[in-house]
């Protein structure tokens, strides 16, 4: 298990988007999730996913795609506790009840452990409240990064306007992981 940044905030603290127009977390993403995660215990945090008219699969029911999404908002989260910076590489998701439109999923992510750049995570998500039944099971694998990696492959106009987005520049100083 990796430790804890020193600068992780403490439990409680509900983490702010990590880029305005990402899908997930992002207020500027036009019909984005906008799903915001708050520090948990130890290496964990909790998320929460309404499911609106907008995230429809089936009738009156969240699309499977749309809850992998708030999942891999959630996981991701679990690396700003450790300072690291990390893509998804993996995501795998079990769906094992049906998601109503109008309901919330409860989602608490946690890391299981770190080898190499791979970061282990995995969350579940529960209906009716935090300690609900479970309705979407998720584990993903994280691959540590550089920035090079943005810089790389990114749309330069994108980088650039995120280098001055305040949001992410004190994201990124609050874990001192700004290279
Ligand atoms: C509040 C904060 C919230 C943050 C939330 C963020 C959530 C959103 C996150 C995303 O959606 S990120 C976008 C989706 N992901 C991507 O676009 C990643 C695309 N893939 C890549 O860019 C590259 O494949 C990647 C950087 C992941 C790996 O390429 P590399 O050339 O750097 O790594 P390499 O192939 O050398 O593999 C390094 C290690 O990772 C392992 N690995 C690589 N890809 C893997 C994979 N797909 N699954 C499992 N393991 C993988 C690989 O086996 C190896 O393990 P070992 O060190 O043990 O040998």
């Amino acid at each position: 298990m990796p430790d804890k940044h020193s600068n992780a905030p403490e439990p409680g603290t509900k983490l702010g988007s990590h880029y305005s127009r990402c899908f997930g977390c992002g207020d500027d993403a036009l019909g984005g999730l906008r799903v915001s995660s708050t520090v948990g215990e130890g290496l964990s945090v909790t998320t929460e996913f309404t499911v609106t008219d907008n995230h429809q699969g089936a009738p009156g029911l969240a699309h499977g795609g749309l809850l992998a999404l708030a999942f891999d908002e959630a996981l991701g989260a679990v690396n700003w506790l450790i300072g690291a910076i990390a893509v998804t590489g993996r995501l795998e998701t079990d769906y094992l009840m049906p998601v109503p439109v109008g309901t919330t999923l409860h989602i608490t992510a946690q890391c299981d452990g770190i080898s190499g750049r791979k970061i282990y995570t995995s969350a579940v998500g529960r209906l009716g409240g935090p300690e609900g039944e479970a309705a979407v099971r998720a584990t993903a694998i994280f691959i540590q990064v550089g920035v090079d990696h943005f810089l790389s492959n990114g749309r330069l106009e994108d980088v650039q306007e995120a280098m001055h987005d305040p949001e992410q520049l004190r994201a990124a100083r609050a874990f001192e992981v700004n290279p």
